[in-house]
């Protein structure tokens, strides 16, 4: 059996194009070596791609054996979330951080977050500015950042909260910014454990190393505080997560607990706010759908909300492949993938699969209700799949629905240009070029 097709550019010139615009390469690619193709990016194993759910659902299958999803983004994501999380473990560690974390994420724990998320989302609205451009991307994070903090880290305190908003992003900023990424790991840690190169200010690793210990001494501290005044009644992840034992009866650390914040912090935060800039990017572009998306609110009905969230989170899913580094070898579509590869489900070449979503580049959020919703639900997968599917999707989901309900129930969106925003690469994620640049009117003058 031979390898995947793939092209035999030089990897840093497959490297530059991918960074330029990663969906026009996957494209590309799918269309010349068809449904599995390999590439060559600089600093990785070699990588083989995947465009069909059949193709996906075979390297989410390895989650069980021979596919690591911690080690890959360990190479991106260690210095901020350490060893000890949900995205950076493996294997039985992982297994066991998995079971504790799941229980405060899911169904009723969160269900009661719902009218704090509305109050976070208000307060941060009834601010923006009417009648100019703001970039959405920025207000959601900062919705969504708080909701992080107070949801998540159950974090009370004015002062501390204020503090938090202003370090933790720039602490993500520094942490993804290409100065400190382009370092090989071994190098970048040895610069961020040198004293001596920590007095150099200008380095990307003494900012970073300077954030990390400000937010740390404050997550740490919280911690202790919580251990040492637990509060019954608080709902907050972190309290239950400090109550929480695994099956030998052991509870998290304090280095656990530290990296099982950040870890959701880093995963759940971005990612929320972009697929919330997006939703609205598309819905200031479809005035068909946005119209009905308000008619059917109007009524009550969440079910056309729900259907656009899925569409959004379809034609632009934020999170682009869904890595894994290969134990064993696979064989896909015919070749054979050797073991230490790296494996990705390319969600946004699945989500545009024109045998299950015909004119996938079309905004129709119809796709998801009636008949032909069953037809897409294997190939829908914003989320990931197999064992590592996304810790936090309903909480993701339940933020989208809140969030965009309350931004509808207060102003209307407009734009000046009919033009899509184009797709820009940071970290893992694709965002709006130009931050999902939107003007908002109070609805009641809008309305008269
Ligand atoms: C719309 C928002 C979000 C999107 C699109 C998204 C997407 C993803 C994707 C694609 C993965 C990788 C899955 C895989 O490898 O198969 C992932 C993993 C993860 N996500 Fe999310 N996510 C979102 C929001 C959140 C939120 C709100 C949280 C928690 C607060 C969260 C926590 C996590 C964690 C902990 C993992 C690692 C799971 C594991 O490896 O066991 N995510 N997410």
């Amino acid at each position: 059996m031979t390898l995947p097709p793939g092209s035999a550019l030089p990897a840093i010139v497959q490297t530059v194009r991918f960074l330029r615009d990663p969906t026009r390469v996957l494209e590309g690619n799918r269309r010349r070596y068809g449904p599995v193709f390999r590439m060559r990016l600089v600093g990785f194993p070699p990588e083989v791609f995947v465009a069909t759910a059949a193709h996906a659902e075979r390297i989410y299958r390895m989650d069980a054996n021979g596919g690591r999803a911690g080690e890959v983004r360990r190479m991106f994501l260690e210095p901020i979330v350490g060893q000890q999380s949900l995205l950076s473990l493996d294997g039985d560690q992982w297994m066991r951080h998995r079971k504790l974390v799941n229980r405060p994420l899911h169904g009723r724990a969160i269900a009661g977050y719902r009218d704090e998320i509305a109050d976070i989302a208000v307060a941060d609205i009834e601010r923006w500015p009417r009648g100019e451009p703001i970039d959405l991307r920025s207000r959601m994070q900062d919705i969504t950042l708080v909701v992080i903090l107070r949801l998540v880290f159950g974090i009370r305190d004015a002062a501390r909260l204020a503090r938090l908003r202003k370090l933790l992003p720039e602490l993500a900023d520094v942490a993804g910014s290409v100065a400190l990424t382009v370092l090989p790991p071994g190098l970048r840690s040895r610069m961020q454990d040198s004293a001596l190169l920590r007095r150099v200010r200008f380095l990307p690793t003494t900012r970073f190393v300077r954030l990390r210990a400000a937010v740390d001494e404050i997550v740490y501290d919280e911690i202790a505080r919580r251990r040492a005044t637990p509060d019954p009644e608080a709902t907050d992840v972190l309290s239950r997560l400090l109550e929480a034992r695994d099956e030998d009866g052991e509870p998290l650390s304090d280095l656990e607990l530290r990296d099982e914040l950040i870890a959701l912090l880093e995963a759940g935060h971005e990612t929320t706010a972009t697929s919330l800039a997006w939703t609205f990017e598309r819905l200031v572009r479809t005035p068909a759908v946005f119209d009905r998306l308000r008619e059917e609110l109007a009524r009550d009905d969440e079910q056309y909300l729900d259907a656009v969230i899925k569409e959004a989170l379809r034609v632009r899913p934020v999170v682009f492949a869904a890595t894994r580094l290969l134990d064993s070898p696979i064989e896909l579509g015919g070749h054979q993938v050797p073991a230490g590869w790296l494996a990705a489900p390319v969600i946004s070449l699945v989500h545009r699969d024109p045998d299950v979503f015909p004119a996938p580049d079309e905004f129709r959020p119809e796709r998801f209700l009636g008949e032909d919703a069953a037809r897409t639900q294997k190939s829908w997968m914003p989320f990931g799949g197999g064992r590592r599917y996304c810790a936090g999707a309903q909480l993701a989901l339940l933020e989208m629905r809140v969030i965009i309900r309350e931004v509808l129930d207060r102003v209307t969106l407009t734009t000046h240009d009919p033009a899509p925003e184009a797709e820009r690469i940071r970290h893992v994620t694709l965002v709006p070029a130009r931050g999902g640049r939107v003007v908002a009117h109070d609805l009641a003058r809008a309305t008269c």
